[in-house]
């Protein structure tokens, strides 16, 4: 297999061109790198869905191409070459590491970054990323321009595009619900780590706990974990909180919380300001 080329592109040499000619080059460089920038994240995205960073941490070592291509699940015709490009852009962007080989070979190995896109691991950001890069949440985008023109008084972006708002949608679609609570959940446990550390004394000083909105339970299994005298109630939509997982001091609540939460010492939100826009509009 071909050794790859992780060289960054030599600067560019701008050899005869005026200093108009030279703005002009550099310009149009710009916009072709951000019309491209889509590039990380789909590159990314195929690494997470083919679970490369997870192959590499089993193996606990830098891993060759064709090693990681023999190691890819439900793959019976890899196409080694395009992976091969993928990687490319993953090292540029640091999300995996490339050496040579005492044979030539590249190996690719795991970087601070690509920890957190393991699949099996409790501490991770891939849920996240499938579900910020999945149509249903990624196709809004193309609507900022109309919302720039019109506001939302004809419905936001997501609702333009779908035709049902964000949180409707999760309840037609189930497969974009497991997402988005699953990508809910993994940020839920990076936060609640720090909330658990700084709010030692205000978690003490109550015995019970609403987290609104507060999906499939994520936050507050990690705050009952921590403090196990408090009886936790997670709310949200109906539709959310039917796929909830069973947690030892948590009992979940399905309701609107426009209409009314269920009551308790201490109230727990995580901020999300599309919400506070819609409360306090
Ligand atoms: C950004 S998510 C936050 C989830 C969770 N708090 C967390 O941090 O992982 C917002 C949550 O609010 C819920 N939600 C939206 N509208 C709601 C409503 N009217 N009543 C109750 N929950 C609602 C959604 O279903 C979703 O789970």
């Amino acid at each position: 297999m071909e050794t790859v080329l992780f060289n960054h592109s030599p600067p560019l040499e701008f050899k005869g061109l005026s200093k108009e000619e030279e703005d002009s080059l550099l310009g149009q460089v710009e916009i072709w790198r951000y019309m491209t920038c889509f590039t990380d994240s789909v590159a990314l995205k195929a690494v997470i869905e083919l679970r490369i960073a997870d192959i590499l941490d089993r193996y606990g070592k830098p891993l060759s191409l064709s090693q990681i291509v023999e190691n890819i699940e439900d793959a019976p015709s890899p196409d080694a070459s395009l992976l091969q490009r993928v990687l490319r852009v993953m090292v540029r962007r640091k999300i995996f590491s490339a050496q040579e080989s005492e044979t030539g070979e590249t190996l690719f190995g795991l970087t601070r970054a690509s920890k957190w896109i393991l699949r099996d691991t409790k501490m991770t950001l891939a849920p996240m990323l499938l579900l910020e890069n999945h149509p249903i949440h990624l196709n809004p985008a193309h609507y900022i321009s109309e919302i720039i023109r019109e506001g939302t008084k004809n419905g936001t972006a997501f609702f333009k595009c779908h035709g049902h708002e964000q949180f409707e949608m999760t309840g037609l679609d189930p497969e974009y619900n497991r997402l988005f609570n699953e990508g809910m959940v993994c940020t839920a446990r990076v936060v609640s780590k720090a909330v658990i550390t700084g709010y030692k004394d205000g978690f003490n000083q109550i015995k019970s706990l609403v987290d609104v909105g507060g999906g499939i339970g994520g936050s507050l299994s990690e705050i009952v974990r921590a403090y196990p005298h408090i009886n936790a109630i997670n709310f949200d939509l109906p539709h959310v909180v039917a796929t909830a997982p069973k947690f030892d001091g948590i009992t979940h609540v399905g309701g609107d919380m426009f209409v009314s939460i269920p009551s308790a010492d201490a109230i727990y939100m995580k901020v999300y300001q599309k919400l506070i826009n819609t409360i306090s509009s």
